[in-house]
Formats: C-alpha cells, structure tokens, sequence
C-alpha cells in the first residue's frame, strides 16, 4: 500500500520517523513521503523528515505541555498550513493517509483528531490513524487525554490501529529507554503492512494485495497489529507447525494491543519464502484465527520475502470490545474521576456531558 505519513507531537514525529526507516532500509517503497507536525520545535529539529512548526503565535514554539484542548485548538487555527505542506506529498500514488500520534500527551492528543477530520474532507484515499496508548504507570493526565482523544480518533478516522506502551515491555525497564525498542518493534509491523501490499510481481497468486489490507481495515474502529517469526525447514512439509506457530505468537505476543484478540475482521500474511510457505499450515493457521478472533472475515494470504524464517503477519480490525480495550478505557474514566476529586468543579475541569460520556 502506497501511503504518505503525517507524525503529530513527538511520539508520532519519532514512530514516523521509524517507519519511514523501515520502509527505506528493507527496500519496499511503500511509504511514499513523510512531515511531522508539532508545537514544539526541539522536538521537531532533530527528525529527519520535513516538518511544520504549528501555533507559534500561541506557544512560540515551546509545545502545549500536555493541554490537548490547546493542541486541538492550535490544530483546528494552524490546519491550513499543515494541509499545504501534504498537498504535494500525496500524489495519485497515495492509496492512504497515516496520522500518526502518542495519544496522552497535548500536541498529538488534541492535534491529531483534527487533522484526521481534515483529511478525510480533503482525499478520497482512506485516512487511518496509529494511536500509541499510555502505558499503565503514567500518570492521570496522560489517560485522561488518551481517553478523550481516542474516542474522537474512532470517530473520525477510517480506522486507528493502536499501539499499547505496555506492549513488549520488558519489566524493570525504564520507559524512556524503552521507546526506542518498541518503536522499532511497531514500526516493523507498520512496514510490513503497508509493504504486504505491494504484492511482488509474478509470485504466485495467493500473496496479499493492497485492497485486502483496506477491507479488513473496513471494519472501522480499533484495530492491532501482531508479528512473529520462526526458523524455517526447506521442505514445507516440515512447516506445517513452524507456520501455525508464528500465527500464534503474532497474536498471543506478538500484538501491538496486547490479548485484542476479539476482531470483527482480521488478515494474516504468511512472509517468507514461497517453497518453503506450508499451504497446509497456512489454512489450519487461518481457521486458528477464525476461532480465535469469533470473525468470519479472515483473509489470508502470502507475503514472499527472501529470507530462511517464515513470519507471520497479523492484523485485527473492530477490536474495541477486547478486555485490553476495556481495561484501558477504565484506567481513563478513574484518571476523570480522579481529576474531579482534585478539581471538584466539574466546570473547571471538563465539561459534564464529556464526563459522562467517557464514564
Ligand atoms: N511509543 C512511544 N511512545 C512515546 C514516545 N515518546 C512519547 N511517548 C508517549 O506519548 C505520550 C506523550 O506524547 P508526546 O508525543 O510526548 O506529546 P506531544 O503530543 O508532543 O504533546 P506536548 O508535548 O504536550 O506538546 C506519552 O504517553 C508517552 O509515553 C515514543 O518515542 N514512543
């Protein structure tokens, strides 16, 4: 899938930035172009990308610290420009928008809804957004704002494939150490899917094309992403479990949302290399995942890649009833509860009607 990536804030600037990186170092060419946006110029200097300063006349470029009604206004006064500066990077090339943001800090949080909202008024492509979740140990204000902005995502975009922080997090590592790796970890997955695809010219006629992709992300709402690899044999009748355990890997550990595993549709790409794809394994791994997920709706098919493992690529669309989900949104709606018990007017912390929606 060609696609162009707009990074909000600076968790979304530096996941794009991986992204793109991933794209470029594995040679695919899916990633057509990349910007990152931000209030913040520190944080957009150091991105190898071209970027837009936002909201300069309200923050002078010192980022909105963590208000995301300030980085939404900002957003909705400065959209203009950040349209202008996508136009040319969205060619008729472009099969989809990728908006890119951390959903608990300001800029991102309140920025991207708006530019999702924008875009889908200005491309017929679909615009997707990838949220990254707070982890459990930060603080109220980081659920509070990833509740409030998620709920909007969902709303407005095609559909949000979600990153959760505590994903692959090894314990005892700190979470700023920890970013790089799981950057690293969601970018892959990101890569794959959009290189998945970009079916190879002339392998075979079960590989994975674009439009798959975009009707399993047709379900709308939450989505997740899982990968998982294993050594394979040369002879793919010995694979037959090589490939259904990566199936399971990638969606027991291997998830972007970890145990989001109740989809209403789901894909699942079989990389590696075609003589070695055990076609046996890969329909005994999609009625796996049939079970699994409760979705009648499992495409599957091949990603061809010159490498001596088989790799399994998942993605899981419609997710939203999932207990991580459900988790997730509890840990924001006792973060209101908590900012209501230290801001006891309800007028001075939010308004009544959005409290009562996300309780
Ligand atoms: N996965 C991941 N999460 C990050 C990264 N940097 C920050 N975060 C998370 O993103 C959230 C904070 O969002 P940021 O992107 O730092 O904030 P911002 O959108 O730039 O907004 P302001 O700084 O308030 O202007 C927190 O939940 C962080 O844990 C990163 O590189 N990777």
């Amino acid at each position: 899938m060609k696609a162009v990536l707009l990074g909000v804030g600076q968790a979304g600037g530096k996941l794009t930035t991986a992204i793109a990186e991933f794209d470029a170092d594995a040679g695919y060419g899916a990633v057509l172009d990349a910007l990152a946006v931000n209030t913040a110029a520190a944080d957009l200097d150091p991105l190898p990308l071209e970027t837009v300063l936002v909201g300069q006349s309200r923050v002078n470029g010192h980022g909105v610290g963590g208000d995301n009604e300030l980085g939404a206004e900002v957003m909705d006064e400065d959209a203009v420009e950040v349209l202008d500066a996508l136009a040319p990077k969205v060619t008729a090339e472009a099969e989809a928008v990728f908006v890119v943001a951390g959903l608990g800090g300001g800029t991102g949080s309140g920025g991207a809804p708006v530019l999702v909202r924008e875009l889908n008024r200005v491309y017929d492509v679909p615009v997707y957004a990838i949220g990254i979740l707070p982890g459990r140990d930060e603080g109220t204000m980081y659920q509070v704002n990833a509740g409030r902005s998620l709920k909007t995502l969902v709303r407005e975009a095609d559909a949000t494939i979600l990153l959760d922080n505590d994903a692959w997090r090894s314990s005892g590592e700190s979470m700023e150490g920890g970013y790089e790796a799981i950057n690293a970890s969601m970018a892959k997955r990101i890569g794959l899917i959009l290189a998945a695809g970009e079916a190879v010219e002339g392998v075979g006629e079960s590989v994975v094309d674009t439009s798959e992709v975009i009707n399993t992300l047709r379900a709308g709402g939450m989505a997740a992403v899982g990968f998982a690899s294993a050594p394979a044999a040369e002879d793919p009748e010995e694979n037959v479990t090589t490939v259904t355990s990566a199936v399971r890997s990638a969606v027991m550990t291997g998830l972007s949302l970890p145990n989001a595993t109740d989809a209403d549709a789901a894909l699942v790409a079989v990389a590696g290399d075609p003589d070695r794809i055990s076609r046996k394994g890969a329909e005994k791994a999609r009625k796996w995942l049939q079970e699994e997920t409760g979705s009648m709706q499992v495409r599957g098919g091949d990603f061809p890649l010159d490498s001596d493992r088989i790799a399994a690529l998942v993605l899981l669309a419609g997710v939203e009833r999932s207990q991580r989900v459900e988790a997730f949104l509890e840990r924001a709606r006792q973060a209101v509860r908590d900012e209501r018990e230290e801001k006891p007017d309800p007028a001075a912390a939010f308004d009544n009607d959005e409290i009562d929606d996300l309780l």
